[in-house]
C-alpha cells in the first residue's frame, strides 16, 4: 500500500515509520526532519528499535492509496487544503480530540476513515523518533457500521506489524477517548504533574467529574457512553500511564499550543447543560495560551 503520513512530527513518524518495512510510506513534515529522513532514513527507538527508509517531503505527493492524518487537531483545516491537492483513495486520521473527521470529511472528497492510536511517541531530533510505549490503533468508518475500506485498510496496518482493532463503533470509540483525554491532559497541564498523580484525591476527583460530565454530554450527542465506567477508565488509565506527562502537559512545558479546544473545549461547546469542570479547565488553559502568545486559539 503507498501511505502518504500527513504531519510527521512525534506520532505520525512513528506510524510511518513502523509501516515503512512493509509499505510504500512518505513522511509530509518539517525540515530539518523530513529532509534527514529522506537523506538518512528514520532511526526509531525506545520500545521498537529500527532504521527504516521512508520518502521524506515537506509538501503533499500527486497521489497514494491512504493518507494519514497526524498534525495536531488546530492543524487539521490547513491540512486538508492541502491534501486535497492530493488524489488519495482514502484518508485515516490517528490525531486526538474531536472534529477531526469531520473537518477533514468537509474539505475531501476521499472517504475519511477514524482512527485513535495509544502508541506513544517522541520526536528527538531530526532523524529519530522515539517510542515511549507500544499501544494499539483502533479505526473504522467515521459514523460507525461495516466498512470493507476500513478493513482493507486494518489488514494494511496489520501487515505492517502495527497492534490493529477494526471497530464498527468508532463514535462510541472516539467519545471514549475523549473522556480520558478530557479528564486527565488539562489537570495535569495545569498541576504540572505526570498522569499518575490524579490516580488519588484530590486529583482523581477532577479526572472523575470532567469524564463524567463528556460522557454526559457524548449521551446527548446520541453515543451510549456510560458516565461511571468513563470515570473509572479515565482514572485507570492515569494508573496505567503514571510515569507519561500527557501531551497538553508536554506542550505547555515547551509553550506550546494546545488542543484543548479539541478536548475540554469541545466539550463544552457541545454540551446543552453547564458541564462546570470542563469550562473550568477550559479557561484555565486557554488563559495560560493567552499568557503565552497563543491568542488564535
Ligand atoms: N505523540 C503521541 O504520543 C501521540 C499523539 N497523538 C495525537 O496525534 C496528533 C499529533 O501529535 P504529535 O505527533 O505529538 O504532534 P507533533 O507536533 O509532534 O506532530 C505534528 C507535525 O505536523 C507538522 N505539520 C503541521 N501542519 C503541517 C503542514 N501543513 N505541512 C507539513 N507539516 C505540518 C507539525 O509541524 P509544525 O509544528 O512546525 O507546524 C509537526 O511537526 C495530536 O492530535 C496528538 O494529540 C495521539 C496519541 C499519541
Ligand atoms: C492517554 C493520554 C493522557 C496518555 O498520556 C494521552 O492520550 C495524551 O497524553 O494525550
Amino acid at each position: 500500500m503507498d501511505i502518504c503520513v500527513f504531519g510527521a512530527g512525534s506520532l505520525g513518524s512513528l506510524i510511518g515509520g513502523l509501516l515503512a518495512d512493509t509499505h510504500e510510506v512518505t513522511l509530509v513534515g518539517r525540515d530539518p526532519h523530513v529532509g534527514v529522513v529522506d537523506t538518512k532514513g528514520l532511526c526509531l527507538s525506545g520500545a521498537v528499535d529500527r532504521h527504516v527508509s521512508p520518502t521524506g517531503r515537506t509538501a503533499v505527493p500527486q497521489a497514494a492509496d491512504l493518507g494519514v492524518v497526524t498534525v495536531k487537531s488546530f492543524d487539521t483545516s490547513v491540512a486538508a487544503r492541502e491534501l486535497a491537492t492530493a488524489d488519495l483513495d482514502a484518508v485515516l486520521s490517528l490525531q486526538n480530540g474531536m472534529g477531526n473527521e469531520a473537518a477533514l470529511a468537509t474539505r475531501l472528497d476521499s472517504p475519511v476513515l477514524a482512527g485513535t492510536c495509544t502508541y506513544g511517541a517522541r520526536l528527538r531530533d531530526p532523524g529519530h523518533v522515539e517510542c515511549s510505549g507500544l499501544g494499539e490503533v483502533v479505526l473504522g468508518a467515521r459514523e460507525g457500521g461495516e466498512s470493507a475500506l476500513a478493513d482493507r485498510v486494518g489488514t494494511a496496518f496489520d501487515d505492517g506489524g502495527l497492534a490493529t482493532t477494526v471497530s464498527t463503533e468508532m463514535p462510541r470509540r472516539l467519545w471514549e477517548k475523549l473522556t480520558v483525554n478530557a479528564g486527565i491532559n488539562a489537570a495535569t497541564a495545569l498541576a504540572r504533574v505526570p498522569n499518575g498523580a490524579l490516580t488519588d484525591d484530590p486529583g482523581a476527583s477532577v479526572t472523575r467529574r470532567a469524564a463524567r460530565e463528556a460522557a454526559r454530554v457524548a449521551r446527548t450527542q446520541g453515543v451510549s457512553v456510560d458516565a461511571d465506567e468513563a470515570a473509572k477508565q479515565a482514572v485507570a488509565v492515569a494508573d496505567a500511564t503514571a510515569r507519561n506527562r500527557s501531551s497538553m502537559l508536554q506542550d505547555i512545558e515547551a509553550g506550546r499550543r494546545t488542543e484543548i479546544a479539541a478536548i475540554n473545549g469541545y466539550v463544552v461547546e457541545h454540551a446543552s447543560q453547564p458541564v462546570p469542570v470542563n469550562e473550568t479547565l477550559t479557561a484555565l488553559v486557554r488563559t495560560w495560551e493567552a499568557e503565552h502568545g497563543h491568542l488564535e486559539s
